[in-house]
């Protein structure tokens, strides 16, 4: 008999807000560890509320999340810091998730999302699709676990060669155990992804 695939987070009744305003109805939902979900919704429904939560970054009002994997949360933001050069950037995005990866897997990463002949290049230069591919390099270092990452918008500023490059690293990592919610307001080619439909309730959207 086929083993269930193991879950990688549960909600329960889980309900956010914003402005003392309460934005969807309770979300029960699972994500299973291999699977990646396109989490949608109008602009305002509050998507980027509800990840922010489920990184531990915000509260929820109502309800409760279960994650069962280390969790990688990537915003809106780049989160670069404009003085360092595309190599210092991941190397201190490395530090700061407890990594150390070898000289070998800063190249990989780089190459990765095409940004090699960049990295001695200051992050204040770059344009903002380089500044884009600079903050996802991280996604394509060796992980000591699975995890579950939580990405926001990660296409915005991508061009087609910059998108090919994330899908592979997200099919890589469900096909490695990992599992990933990603918010997108294109339909990303290539990536195999369950919908996730949030809905505003009424007076939650602009
Ligand atoms: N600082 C704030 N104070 C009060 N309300 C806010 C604040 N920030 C956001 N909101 C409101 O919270 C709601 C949800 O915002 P959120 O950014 O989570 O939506 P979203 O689905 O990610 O939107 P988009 O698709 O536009 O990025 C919106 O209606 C927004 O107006």
């Amino acid at each position: 008999m086929l083993e269930p695939t193991p879950v990688a987070l549960v909600l329960r009744g889980l309900r956010c807000q914003r402005g003392g305003r309460v934005l969807f109805p309770a979300q029960d939902r699972s994500l299973t560890t291999g699977s990646a979900v396109w989490l949608r919704g109008t602009n305002g429904s509050g998507k980027t509320t509800l990840l922010r939560v489920l990184a531990g970054l915000g509260q929820a009002a109502q309800g409760t999340f279960e994650c069962r994997l280390p969790r990688l949360y990537l915003g809106h933001a780049n989160g670069l810091k404009e003085d360092l050069t595309v190599g210092e950037s991941l190397r201190w995005a490395s530090a700061l998730a407890g990594l150390t990866p070898a000289p070998a897997a800063i190249e990989g990463a780089l190459s990765a999302f095409g940004l090699r002949r960049l990295q001695h290049r200051p992050v204040r230069t770059l344009s903002q699709g380089q500044r884009r591919r600079t903050a996802l390099a991280r996604l394509a270092l060796p992980s000591p676990r699975p995890a579950l990452w939580l990405l926001d918008e990660p296409f915005d500023a991508l061009d087609t060669e910059g998108v090919a490059a994330l899908v592979t690293c997200m099919r890589e990592h469900c096909a490695q155990g990992g599992a990933v919610l990603y918010t997108s307001h294109l339909v990303v080619p290539n990536l195999p992804s369950a919908p996730w439909d949030l809905q505003a309730l009424a007076g939650g959207a602009p």
